[in-house]
């Protein structure tokens, strides 16, 4: 595992990634967004090793792009709008067939992109939750209404035992490195939003290019 990965979580580090993701012309740059998901990474990895297999997976999701960014295309994948359009022009993205382009950027970012719907959903529980409201069906009802319906029968009863084990609600705004609960409860108040642009305007690029449904 990577230094940065076992690095203290803060979620005011995050926010910042995924505020630095939006251009003023509202085009998102990778680099801080696949930064965002690093910073989700080291909480996710504190989290004891039921999580071991998601945090797997989003590692190698962010590594596909930090490839695609360092490799001679790089320029092409500054932003999510500019990934499309290179993909999409050099027939790049399995979106008739499938399993020519398994690793495209497109479908790698769409995996983080469903993932980015369950977290907006679950911190909006988070934030408006009572003291001892359980993290674990906040969590489970925010996957169930999300990413769960893209999810193999086999990932889904993994992840549902996962998240029995997440820290009750006090211990879990212990772990976010933000300060009090109250604290706590304004940051998310941030954080919602941001991710919810984020979130629409790479729906609508996806829905545009008739790219939801990548393989
Ligand atoms: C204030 C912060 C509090 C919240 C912190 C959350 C930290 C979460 C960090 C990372 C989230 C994980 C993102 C996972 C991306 C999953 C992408 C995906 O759907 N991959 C599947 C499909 O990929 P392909 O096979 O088509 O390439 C893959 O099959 C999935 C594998 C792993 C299972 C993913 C389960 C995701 C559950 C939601 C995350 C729960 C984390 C709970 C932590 C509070």
């Amino acid at each position: 595992m990577a230094d940065s990965e076992n690095q203290k979580f803060c979620l005011q580090e995050v926010l910042e990634s995924f505020k630095s993701c939006l251009s003023p012309e509202k085009e998102i740059y990778i680099e801080h967004y696949v930064s965002g998901w690093k910073g989700l990474v080291k909480l996710l990895n504190s989290l004891g090793s039921l999580f071991g297999f998601i945090s797997k997976d989003a590692v190698s999701k962010t590594q596909i792009l930090m490839n695609f960014l360092k490799s001679e295309n790089g320029p092409h994948y500054a932003t999510v709008q500019s990934m499309v359009k290179f993909e999409l022009d050099n027939k790049l993205v399995d979106v008739d067939k499938k399993g020519i382009y398994p690793e495209s950027g497109c479908r790698t970012l769409l995996r983080l992109h469903r993932a980015l719907r369950w977290l907006q959903l679950f911190l909006e529980r988070l934030r408006t939750s009572k003291e001892d409201d359980k993290t674990s069906v906040m969590c489970r009802d925010a996957y169930n209404e999300s990413l769960a319906q893209h999810h193999t029968w086999l990932i889904r009863k993994s992840a549902g035992m996962a998240f029995y084990s997440l820290p009750v609600r006090p211990a879990f705004f212990e772990v976010m490195n933000v300060g009090t609960p109250e604290q706590v409860v304004d940051v998310l108040g941030k954080a919602v939003p941001l991710l919810c642009e984020v979130y629409q305007i790479t729906e609508e690029l996806y829905q545009k290019h008739n790219l939801l449904d990548l393989p």
